[in-house]
Formats: structure tokens, C-alpha cells, sequence
């Protein structure tokens, strides 16, 4: 079998590394033999009960637990569960060398005794993101939400019957009608304003006290992402965008993996009167870029009083259009 994935492997082998990665991926979401084999010899992220394991760097930091396959066995068989969990795995991707790397959930093991063994904490999705890199907190992103989709995808939403997943965990079946299941992300928008001088930003109720963001909205079915934007900014704020630019896109996690669209858009200076929908918004407001470059330099300590703006994560895609906004109007962010 071990000769199936290196011809698995050889089999994508083309000038460049990154598309024969992408070919090697592709490959063992279509073959379960081969997805099996690479399983055995993979890069594994641990979870519990949708928790990822982090370990503590000696510096202090954090980063996520890679651990190897057969850690993760004698895991199992030291703490009492049997090697099948395994097949639970889930692909999440691969490293540079083509070594598949699997998250798995073992919320139904001890947790205890788990982070014991492992040498690790498993640490809340949303905490994760203000411990992990830039780097890593994206694939831990992923694999969260991958684990999700499974633990809330077991019956087919037509006929009721159990789905069942294929190797890699890419898609689901209905066992009766063969209906196939992909996971799912919801598109959002997530637009900051502009008057020329100012920011406009927003918060909701359940933010952290001070915390304000850009303005989001999930798009409705059947909209572009252009119509939603103008009706989000429409509809929360009571502005009509004059126009607008794309930024950039991120996986959000949270509350069920949100496919961020990131747009600048600008509103006439003469129509910057603000009519917040309290219904959507507790409040929101212009800031200068005064205002914004503090938020950015200083950000909240987490003890005391939250400053008066307090800015969404480095992670957050609102956190990059605030900083790409203060670049245009010629802030200096450090
Ligand atoms: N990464 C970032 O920087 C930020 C991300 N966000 C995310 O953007 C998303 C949308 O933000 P909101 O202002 O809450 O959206 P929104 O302005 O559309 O209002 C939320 C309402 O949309 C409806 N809704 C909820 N889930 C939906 C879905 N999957 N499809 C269609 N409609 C849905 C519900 O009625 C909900 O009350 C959320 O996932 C939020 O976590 C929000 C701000 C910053
Ligand atoms: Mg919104």
C-alpha cells in the first residue's frame, strides 16, 4: 500500500512544488486506499470537544501541537480508547514535503488525561486566535470548522437517513439517496466606510465592551457580493456607498464558518449623517484617523477599563482594512 501513495506522490509530480502539492491533496480526497495509507504516516491536530491541543513555546508562546501518527496511536492505547478513532480523522492538508496532515476530535476521551500525555492544553477556538501566529491560526480555523461540519452533518437533511463521510472527510453521503454533502461556508460581506477623513465602525451587543469592527453582513440568496454590500451599509447604518473597492477574503470561524469578503467603500462627505438600525447595531460611529492609529498602536491590556476603541484581532480581516485605510489616508501604523 505504501507504494500507492508514493505513486500518489510521484504521480502529481510536475514543475512546480505547489501544484504538485495541490495534486497530491486532490488525489487523496478522491482515493480512500491511498488517504488511508497517508493517514499512517501524517501530521495529526489534536481537539477536544472542538478545543485544538496548543503547547507552550519556552518563550512563553503558544502554537499548535503537530504530532505524528503513531503519537497520536499510543495516545489512544495509553488512555484507554482503541486505534479506530483514527478513521475519524479529517484532511486538513498537506506540508511542503506532500506528508498529509489530519486534525481529530478525541472530546470523547479524558481531557486530562489527554493534555497529560500530550504535554499540552486544549485552549477555546476563539482564545486560540489571540495565542496562535498569523500562521497557524487559519489551518487551526479550518480543522475546527471541518470537525464541526461532521459532528453536525450525520443525517441527510431530505431523506433523514445517515450520511457517511469518505476517507478525507471532504464530503458526506446519504446512505439511501446518494445525495452528496460538501461542507458549507456562508458568504459575508465586510465592508469599511469611508467619508475621505473618517472610518466608520460599528459594534454589536454581544462585542467585548469598546471592541468596534467594520460593518458585515451575510449575503442573501441570490444577491452578489456587490448588492449586499450596498444593502448591509443601506440597512445598518442608513448610507448609501458611492462606490467601492475589493480587499481581501478570510475563513471565519465563528459562529458557522463565515467566507469574509473584505471591501473599502466610500460615502459622499455631504451624506455622512449617520441612521444606526439599533436592531443590528448597539452603536456605531465615525472615527478619525487619529482615533484609529491609537486604537492600533495601543491595544487593550486585558486588565482594567477596555480603552475607549478597542480594534478586532490582528486575525480579524476588519483588523486589516482598519490598517490598510489608515495607509491610504498616509498613517504610519508601527
Ligand atoms: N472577521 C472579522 O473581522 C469579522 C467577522 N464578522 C462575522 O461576519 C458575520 C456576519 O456578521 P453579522 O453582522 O452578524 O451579519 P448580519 O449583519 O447579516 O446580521 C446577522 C443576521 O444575519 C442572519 N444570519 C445569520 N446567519 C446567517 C447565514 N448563515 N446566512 C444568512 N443570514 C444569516 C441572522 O438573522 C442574523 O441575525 C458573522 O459570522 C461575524 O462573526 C463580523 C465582524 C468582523
Ligand atoms: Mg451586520
Amino acid at each position: 500500500m505504501l507504494r500507492v501513495l508514493q505513486t500518489a506522490r510521484l504521480s502529481t509530480r510536475c514543475s512546480s512544488s505547489f501544484v504538485s502539492r495541490m495534486r497530491f491533496l486532490n488525489g487523496l480526497k478522491q482515493n480512500d486506499d491511498v488517504c488511508s495509507v497517508a493517514l499512517q504516516d501524517a501530521r495529526m491536530f489534536l481537539f477536544h470537544r472542538l478545543s485544538p491541543l496548543l503547547q507552550r513555546n519556552p518563550q512563553g508562546t503558544f502554537r499548535t501541537a503537530e504530532l505524528r501518527t503513531s503519537d497520536v496511536q499510543s495516545l489512544l492505547e495509553n488512555i484507554g480508547s482503541d486505534r479506530t478513532l483514527l478513521q475519524e480523522s479529517v484532511l486538513i492538508g498537506c506540508t511542503g514535503q506532500n506528508q498529509a496532515q489530519f486534525c481529530l476530535d478525541i472530546g470523547s476521551l479524558d481531557q486530562a488525561a489527554a493534555e497529560k500525555v500530550c504535554g499540552g492544553t486544549f485552549v477555546d477556538l476563539r482564545k486560540s486566535f489571540f495565542l496562535l501566529s498569523r500562521r497557524e491560526a487559519p489551518l487551526v480555523a479550518k480543522a475546527q470548522a471541518l470537525l464541526r461540519w461532521h459532528q453536525t452533518s450525520g443525517f441527510c437533511s431530505a431523506t433523514g437517513q445517515p450520511t457517511h463521510r469518505n476517507q478525507a472527510g471532504s464530503q458526506r453521503t446519504c446512505s439511501s439517496s446518494g445525495i452528496i454533502y460538501y461542507p458549507k461556508m456562508s458568504p459575508v460581506v465586510i465592508v469599511l466606510v469611508s467619508d475621505g477623513k473618517r472610518c466608520l465602525l460599528g459594534r454589536q451587543a454581544s462585542f467585548p465592551r469598546g471592541m468596534y469592527s467594520a460593518l458585515a453582513g451575510f449575503c442573501d440568496m441570490g444577491e452578489t457580493l456587490e448588492e449586499t454590500l450596498i444593502r448591509e451599509v443601506a440597512e445598518e447604518v442608513g448610507l448609501e456607498v458611492q462606490s467601492f473597492s475589493f480587499s481581501s477574503s478570510q475563513h471565519w470561524p465563528f459562529p458557522q464558518s463565515s467566507f469574509m469578503m473584505a471591501c473599502h467603500a466610500s460615502v459622499s462627505p455631504a451624506h455622512s449623517q449617520l441612521c444606526v438600525d439599533h436592531s443590528e447595531l448597539e452603536d456605531a460611529r465615525w472615527f478619525s484617523q487619529q482615533e484609529v492609529l491609537a486604537a492600533l498602536q495601543s491595544p487593550p491590556s486585558h486588565r482594567g477599563d477596555p480603552p475607549a476603541l478597542w480594534l478586532p484581532p490582528k486575525h480579524a480581516v476588519a483588523h486589516r482594512l482598519i490598517t490598510e485605510w489608515t495607509q491610504e489616508t498616509g498613517g504610519v501604523v508601527e
